[in-house]
This record gives structure tokens, sequence and C-alpha cells, in this order.
């Protein structure tokens, strides 16, 4: 079983253990999938183009975040891929979002419509260090929709937020406004670095669109029935 609201974040040291694990679709529908700084930074640009032709759905997380100029060249780069998502972060200001949008607008295709999520804050973020460590005053929530509002005029697809932020969200935007979260943790998994933990069955019910889950499936012994519990229990 698949679900295309399900990405696995493959967040592997080498080649050998992704192909390990997407044998298992190989003649069958497949699975969306992240791509992240490990294995993009290891494997490269060819290697994504590669996984888009087999018929991955892929989200390339590289969290753009720099000034407009080079973040629009970037992106001019990156939508050579294919790739469906791409990340960029919400506190790099309008500016920068717009730039990276109107980048978009020029290259795009029939063939290639890659939307842009911003981050807000990440999940590994808690309020404390939000306040402690970046001297912001708001609180988590009230700051992490601040950024929202901010992406969403600025041109972005949707965010990245953890699956305790999506109501405001959508309520501060539009529903149609796509929230995509990061921090699932299945009951029982260690939240390790992550800070804003949810189940995926509430990061669904709360309306997220989509899901990433990295290690309550790469980490395990069993991550292919790991992944189909995942499935089945947004599904129920
Ligand atoms: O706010 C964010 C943005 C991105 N991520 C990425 O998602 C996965 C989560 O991995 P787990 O092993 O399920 O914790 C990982 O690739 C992060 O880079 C995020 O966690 N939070």
């Amino acid at each position: 079983m698949v679900d295309p609201r399900v990405f696995i974040a493959l967040d592997y040291p080498s080649i050998h253990e992704v192909e390990q694990l997407l044998a298992h679709w190989q003649h069958q529908q497949k699975p969306a999938i992240k791509i992240g700084y490990q294995l993009f930074y290891q494997l490269g640009p060819d290697w994504v183009k590669q996984k888009k032709k087999e018929g991955y759905t892929i989200f390339l997380d590289l969290k753009l975040h720099d000034i407009p100029n080079t973040v629009a060249n970037g992106v001019k780069s990156l939508m050579q891929l294919g790739v469906d998502f791409l990340t960029l972060h919400a506190s790099g200001g309008a500016a920068m979002i717009e730039a990276a949008r109107s980048t978009v607008e020029k290259h795009q295709t029939k063939g290639n419509q890659m939307k842009l999520l911003a981050v807000t804050h990440l999940t590994s973020m808690s309020d404390q260090m939000l306040h402690t460590e970046l001297g912001v005053t708001e609180s988590l929530t009230e700051n992490v929709v601040r950024l929202a509002q901010l992406a969403h005029q600025s041109g972005t697809d949707g965010v990245i937020c953890s699956g305790q932020e999506v109501i405001e969200i959508k309520d501060a935007t539009h529903p149609d406004f796509l929230a995509v979260t990061p921090g699932i943790r299945p009951h029982g998994v260690d939240a390790s670095d992550q800070q804003r933990v949810v189940t995926p069955a509430t990061a669904i019910q709360n309306g997220a669109d989509y899901i990433v889950v990295g290690r309550a499936i790469t980490h395990t012994k069993q991550p292919i029935e790991a992944y189909q519990q995942i499935c089945a229990e947004i599904q129920s």
C-alpha cells in the first residue's frame, strides 16, 4: 500500500540503504520521497533526475536561505531537476520568497510545476529556545503563524510546520495553502531531536496535506512494515 500523503525522508548515509528500501516498490506504485542534505550533497542532481524519471514524487528539502538574487539563481538551477516540491526559509523575508516565486513562474512548464514550501520554524525548535536563544517574545505558534502569513502573501504554495500548528495556519491563510508536517512520531517512537511532534493520525486530523516521516521508518528493523502501518493509521 502507498499513500501519496506520506513522504519518506531518505536520511540515509549512502545510496546502498536507499536503493535497498526503494527496491520494494520496484514494479509497483512508488512512495513519495524526501531528499535532504545527506543524499543530495553526496549523490547530486543527476541522481535526483534519475529518481524523477523512475516515477517518484520528489520533495527536495534544501531549505534555501540567502539574498534574493542568490536564491532566485539557485531555484532556476534546481528547476532543471523536475522535482515536485522545494523548501526555502520563510525567515529569508518577502523579497527572497518573491524572487523564488518569480523564478518558478518564469521557468515552469506544463510538465514542471514545482511547488515552493516555506519552513516556518523547524520542528526541532521549542517555545523556550525561541525565547531564550532567538529573543523572540511572541509564542512559537504566533510566530509560526506570522511566518506562514508572510510566506502566503509572498507566493509560496505552502509551509513546513508542526502538526500542532496546522489549524491556526489554515485559519490565518487559506484552506488550500499546503501544510506539510515533519516531526511525526507514531506512539512509542522516541522524539529524539524533534520538539514539536504529533502522531501521523493527529497531523492528518488537524488538516496536514502531507506528512514527512524519517527515522520512524528508516531507523526500524522493518521499514516497509513501519511505512505501511503509518499509511494504515492515516487511512483509518
Ligand atoms: O521543520 C522541519 C523541517 C524539515 N525537517 C526534516 O524532516 C525530516 C524529519 O525526520 P525524522 O527522522 O522523522 O525526525 C528530516 O529530514 C528533517 O530534515 C524537519 O524535521 N523539521
